[in-house]
C-alpha cells in the first residue's frame, strides 16, 4: 500500500517538479524586464487601429512616443487624439515602409530608438485564385520587406546605444494567421509566418546586445483596416477566423505591452491565442520556466485539439461546397429568381449571373 502510494507520489509531485527545476535551468534565453517608462517607443502604422492604440498606450506609460505611416494626414489626426488623451505629443514621420531611403531618414531623425514596434500592414483576404499577383507582392513587400527595411534602419543605433546595460526590444505584430494558414490568407499568412522566421534567427543574433525579440499575435481586432478587410472577405475566411474570439485594438495593445515589458519572445493576445501559441511552440525560444513547463505538458493533448479544429474547418469548406452546388442546380433547374445577396454569398459573379439570367430567359 505505502509502495502505491509512493509511486503515485513520484508520477505526480516529483516527475513534475524534477522537470519544472530542469526547465528552470534550461530555459534560454534568460527572462528579462524592459521598461517602457521614459524611454522612445517607436511604432510603424501607428496612425490607425492597434498602431494608435498601441501610441496611446505608450503615451500614457510615460514613454516619449514616435509613430510612422504613409497618409499625413491620419498621422496629424493621430498625433492631435494622442494628445487630448494624454497630453503628451508624439512626433510623426510620413515615409513608406517599402522605401528604405525614407525610412532610414526617419529613424535617423526621431533618434536612437529603445522599443521598436512593428506594426504596419495590408490585409487583403482573398482566394489566391482570385487576387492578382501585383497584390500578393504587394503583402510581401509592406508587411515582410517593409519590417526588414525598418530593423536594418533602426539596429545600428540600437546596438550602439549609450546604455547598453538597459535592455531594448524589437518587436513585430504578425498575426494569428501567422501562426496557422487560414482561407483567404494565403499571401497574408506567408507574410506573417516569414516575421517568425525573422524574428527567431534576429533574436539569436541579437542577444549578445541584450536587444530582445518579441512577436504578437492579434485574433481578429476591431480596426479601421478590419473594416475594410470586411466589405469584401470570403465567407469561409469569416468562418474559419471566428474560431478565435475578436478583440478591441485597446485590448491588444494591453496585451502587447504586458509581454514586451516581461521580455515574452511569443505573446498571444486571448484565451485562443495561447491555445495556438502552444501548440505552435515549435523551437521557438521560451524564457519562461512555467511556459515551457505548459508547453511540454499539454504538447500532446494540444496537438488533438488543433485537428480537431482542422476538423471543423474542413468540415465547413466541404460544406460550403455543397451548399453553393446545391444552389447553382436550383438555380439552373428551376430557371428561378435569386437575390444579388446570395449571388454574392456564394461568390457567384457577374458572368455566372449573366449566364443564368440568359438561360432563364
Ligand atoms: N485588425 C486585425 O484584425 C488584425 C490586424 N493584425 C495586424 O496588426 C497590424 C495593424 O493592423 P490594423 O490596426 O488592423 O490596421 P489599419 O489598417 O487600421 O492600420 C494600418 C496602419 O499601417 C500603416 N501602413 C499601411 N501600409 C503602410 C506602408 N506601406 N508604409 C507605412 N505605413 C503603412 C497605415 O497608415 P497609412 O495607410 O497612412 O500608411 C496605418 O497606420 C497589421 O500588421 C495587421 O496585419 C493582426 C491580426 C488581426
Ligand atoms: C490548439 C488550438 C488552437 C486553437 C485556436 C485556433 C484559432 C485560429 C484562428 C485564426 C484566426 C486568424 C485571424 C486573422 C486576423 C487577421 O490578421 C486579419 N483580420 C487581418 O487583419
Amino acid at each position: 500500500m505505502a509502495d502505491a502510494y509512493f509511486s503515485l507520489f513520484t508520477l505526480i509531485v516529483l516527475i513534475p517538479l524534477a522537470l519544472i527545476a530542469f526547465l528552470y535551468f534550461l530555459v534560454r534565453p534568460r527572462p528579462v524586464k524592459i521598461p517602457i517608462k521614459n524611454r522612445h517607443v517607436f511604432i510603424t502604422g501607428g496612425s490607425s487601429g492597434i498602431g494608435l492604440a498601441l501610441a496611446h498606450h505608450a503615451a500614457a506609460q510615460g514613454a516619449r512616443v514616435s509613430i510612422l505611416a504613409r497618409s499625413r494626414n491620419k498621422l496629424e489626426e493621430a498625433r492631435n487624439a494622442v494628445r487630448l488623451a494624454t497630453g503628451i505629443d508624439v512626433s510623426v514621420f510620413a515615409a513608406d515602409v517599402r522605401d528604405y531611403d525614407a525610412v532610414k531618414r526617419a529613424v535617423d531623425e526621431a533618434g536612437p530608438i529603445d522599443v521598436l514596434l512593428l506594426n504596419h500592414g495590408v490585409f487583403v483576404a482573398l482566394e489566391l485564385e482570385k487576387q492578382e499577383l501585383s497584390e500578393v507582392k504587394f503583402t510581401l513587400d509592406v508587411n515582410l520587406m517593409g519590417s526588414f527595411n525598418l530593423i536594418k534602419a533602426a539596429l545600428p543605433a540600437m546596438r550602439t546605444r549609450k546604455d547598453p546595460q538597459q535592455p531594448v526590444s524589437i518587436a513585430l505584430v504578425s498575426s494569428q494567421a501567422g501562426q496557422v494558414g487560414i482561407y483567404g490568407y494565403a499571401a497574408y499568412s506567408a507574410s506573417k509566418f516569414g516575421l517568425r522566421g525573422l524574428a527567431e534567427a534576429l533574436q539569436q543574433e541579437v542577444i549578445a546586445d541584450n536587444i530582445h525579440v518579441s512577436l504578437i499575435f492579434p485574433p481578429d481586432t476591431d480596426t479601421p483596416g478590419f473594416a475594410e478587410e470586411n466589405k469584401r472577405k470570403p465567407e469561409l475566411t469569416k468562418i474559419i477566423a471566428s474560431s478565435s474570439g475578436a478583440m478591441k485594438p485597446e485590448e491588444v495593445a494591453q496585451k502587447t505591452f504586458d509581454g514586451i515589458k516581461s521580455g515574452s519572445f511569443i505573446i498571444p493576445c486571448n484565451l485562443e491565442g495561447i491555445a495556438l501559441s502552444l501548440a505552435t511552440a515549435g523551437l521557438s525560444p521560451q524564457r519562461s520556466f512555467l511556459m515551457a513547463t505548459v508547453e511540454v505538458l499539454a504538447a500532446g493533448i494540444l496537438r488533438i485539439a488543433g485537428l480537431c479544429f482542422q476538423w471543423t474547418w474542413y468540415t465547413s469548406i466541404e460544406k460550403w461546397h455543397n451548399q453553393r452546388k446545391a444552389f447553382v442546380e436550383l438555380m439552373i433547374s428551376t430557371s428561378s429568381r435569386f437575390t444579388s445577396k446570395e449571388l454574392k454569398h456564394f461568390e457567384l459573379g457577374p458572368c455566372f449571373r449573366r449566364l443564368v439570367a440568359d438561360i432563364a430567359t
